[in-house]
């Protein structure tokens, strides 16, 4: 904890006395004048202990740069779209009364702002404006830091404030979560004056709470537009105007996903009546005492479009009324998007924010075989699909598509393969010479897969090639000149190998003339698309004539996992799923073990994966659970044996037979 230093002589006594009052706490006195709120107490004392803050030094609100906003608002680009009208609502309420509005993303970033342009200078030094940072861990407690620790919405009024400098405002938010019920955005309403009791907030504590659930709401409905999806409330006349339950559901009645409300009722059900196995999402026909046919027929059948039915976990009425799919044509599948972009890059994803700007880059790049591509992503996340999608989509694509992976041949190849040699340039080659990889892709596309795995010395000659245009092979006394688009990919952290001396900063920036940075599975909006279209492929790439179907406990159990190798472990997963099932449809039950990991009304925050796509634990675990059988493991995360011996390597793990 900061012990109190000489108050800087500027402050008002009002500051100096909030100054004392929080030292007061950090000491374990009990003051009359401390904030009653137990979460106002508690964030005090983190800022004293945990951030070690010092409220003796007031600081003034961080506004982030224009280029970090942009990073931030896209990250919450489909949130931001649909938020909109929401914000716009209730802000409409609460301007006349001298408050402005926040969205903030989740680490506490102001994203939307909504407030009196005649007060701008005011607002933006109070940090009451588009770009500033409320983290608690910066800001002190506030309403926005706060709540986002707590997950719960919060007033946080005047002197409850941690930071002497924000004692004048009263501010007031609510959490917005995700369909897995995590925390990804708030919403704020903020006062610059405001009445000095604090009950004087707590109409602002309903609104903004109500405004934050419609927008939750809207979210998902968004997010599961193409699925069937039940409303309910216990009111007959709200459901269709307010229903506060959405559950997401397949024809057969089984459950996707839920809102908050619903998530609820899912949980007490499974509370009730554990599931019998782990993985086990209830169907809707369990929740409630009701046969699937009678609602999907709600619509057909009943005159005012609704149903009651009883829950069997407390025998509460329900009033339940459908939302037909948006169902998209077979033409049209993947996304608002895909009128202006060629084939090849719309399928590469369906409405996801980060896939988005790599289709619209990639769109725009697609003819420019000047501009050197560097696709990066963890791996897995399909690199090799894009770069070929790039090709296929551009005005080389008649040329040839030449794919290198440069750790998978080894060092002492890597020139010869991709340069070539001449007849009897060295002992053990060809006697006719051989055509480099890097001629073979003259008119074309030279795609570099793991490029961080280039040896230095041939860096060096990549980037001659690079600047001239022209290949010296082995062995030759005269360069070819060469016609080639390149595009590199990796998913080590170059700026790191740099530092260390690894990879040549020059050929870095030749070969970053422009960055696609893949999302890993994991965090993709579009999830449910990407499990489709594998599954699809998959069947298509199948001899067999039977197409077997996906279940939805199988796809909630896909969707649920965290996926550490990606695109790849979820092709294998299917794959394997598909070969050894028997019957017509893929359940839970044929995938494997390892991907049936969480259900759905579990919170899991996923650890992130480090720059090879796992999670620190995950190897080992998976390497103990599969006996330190490298070829089962490789198999599961859908890499390669070399990859999961360098990582095993780089990671510092050893199988028990080596160690002396
Ligand atoms: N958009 C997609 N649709 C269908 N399948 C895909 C898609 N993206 C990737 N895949 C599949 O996932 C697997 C991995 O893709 P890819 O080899 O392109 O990944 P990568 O990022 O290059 O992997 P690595 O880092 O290991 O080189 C491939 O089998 C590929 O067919």
């Amino acid at each position: 904890m900061p012990t109190q230093s000489p108050l800087p002589a500027r402050l008002q006594s009002v500051q100096r006395q909030h100054i004392e009052h929080i030292f007061q706490l950090g000491e374990g006195l009990e003051v009359p004048q401390l904030p009653a709120q137990p979460t106002i107490r508690r964030s005090w004392l983190r800022c004293l202990n945990e951030y070690q803050l010092d409220p003796t030094q007031p600081r003034p609100a961080r506004v982030v740069p224009q280029q970090i906003l942009i990073e931030h608002r896209e990250s919450v680009d489909e949130l931001l779209h649909v938020a909109r009208a929401g914000v716009d609502q209730l802000y409409q309420q609460i301007a006349q009364l001298g408050y402005v509005l926040l969205l903030t993303d989740h680490r506490g970033i102001t994203v939307e702002f909504r407030g009196d342009p005649n007060q701008d200078q005011q607002l933006r030094k109070a940090g009451l404006y588009l770009g500033a940072d409320w983290d608690e861990r910066f800001a002190g407690t506030c309403a926005v830091g706060t709540c986002l620790h707590d997950r719960q919405a919060i007033i946080c009024h005047r002197q409850e404030h941690f930071d002497a400098s924000h004692i004048s405002l009263t501010c007031t938010a609510a959490p917005i979560a995700d369909p897995q019920g995590n925390v990804m955005a708030v919403l704020d309403i903020s006062a610059l004056q405001s009445p000095t009791q604090h009950e004087s907030q707590n109409f602002s504590l309903s609104l903004v709470t109500l405004y934050a659930r419609m927008i939750e709401d809207a979210y998902f409905l968004q997010r599961y537009r193409d699925c069937l999806m039940v409303r309910l409330d216990t009111s007959r006349e709200f459901v269709h105007v307010n229903g506060r339950g959405l559950i997401a559901i397949e024809e057969n009645g089984q459950m996707i996903a839920a809102n908050a409300v619903g998530r609820d009722l899912i949980s007490e059900h499974q509370r009730r009546w554990p599931p019998w196995s782990d993985h086990h999402t209830p169907m809707l026909g369990e929740l409630f005492e009701c046969e699937i046919a009678d609602v999907l027929s709600i619509n057909s059948a009943t005159d005012d479009q609704l149903r009651a039915f009883r829950a069997r976990v407390d025998n509460t009425i329900y009033f339940i009324s459908l939302l037909e799919p948006r169902r998209p044509r077979p033409a049209q599948q993947a996304q608002p998007l895909a009128s202006s972009l060629p084939e090849p890059l719309v399928r590469l994803g369906a409405d996801d924010p980060a896939m988005r700007k790599v289709q619209k880059l990639a769109e725009r790049l697609r003819n420019e075989a000047s501009v050197n591509v560097l696709i990066s992503g963890e791996t897995g996340t399909g690199k090799e699909v894009v770069a070929r999608a790039l090709h296929d989509s551009g005005n080389r694509s008649k040329g040839p598509f030449i794919a290198v992976n440069c750790a998978a041949i080894p060092e002492a190849l890597i020139e010869s393969e991709l340069f070539g040699y001449e007849a009897g340039a060295f002992t053990g080659g060809r006697a006719k010479g051989m055509r480099g990889l890097i001629p073979q892709a003259h008119g074309g596309t030279l795609f570099l897969d793991e490029i961080g795995d280039m040896p230095l010395a041939l860096q060096t000659r990549l980037l001659r090639v690079l600047a001239e245009r022209e290949v010296m092979p082995l062995g030759a006394n005269k360069p070819e000149k060469v016609d080639i688009r390149v595009i590199t990919a990796t998913h080590r952290n170059i700026d790191a190998m740099i530092q260390q001396g690894e990879f040549r900063e020059d050929l870095y920036y030749r070969l970053n003339g422009a960055q696609l940075r893949l999302p890993a599975l994991r965090d993709r909006a579009d999830k449910l698309y990407v499990i489709r279209r594998v599954f699809d492929d998959i069947i298509k790439e199948r001899a067999s004539s039977q197409s077997p179907r996906l279940r939805a406990d199988a796809i909630s159990a896909l969707l649920a996992y965290a996926w550490p190798g990606n695109i790849r472990q979820l092709k294998n997963a299917l794959a394997f799923a598909l070969a050894t099932s028997e019957s017509d449809e893929i359940t839970v039950h044929d995938l494997p073990e390892q991907c049936l990991s969480q259900r759905i009304t579990q919170q899991s925050p996923h650890k992130p994966a480090d720059a090879h796509g796992n999670t620190d634990h995950t190897l080992l675990e998976m390497l103990k659970s599969q006996h330190w059988n490298i070829s089962a493991v490789a198999r599961a995360l859908g890499v390669s044996r070399p990859t999961i011996y360098r990582q095993m390597q780089r990671q510092g793990i050893m199988p028990p037979n080596w160690q002396g």
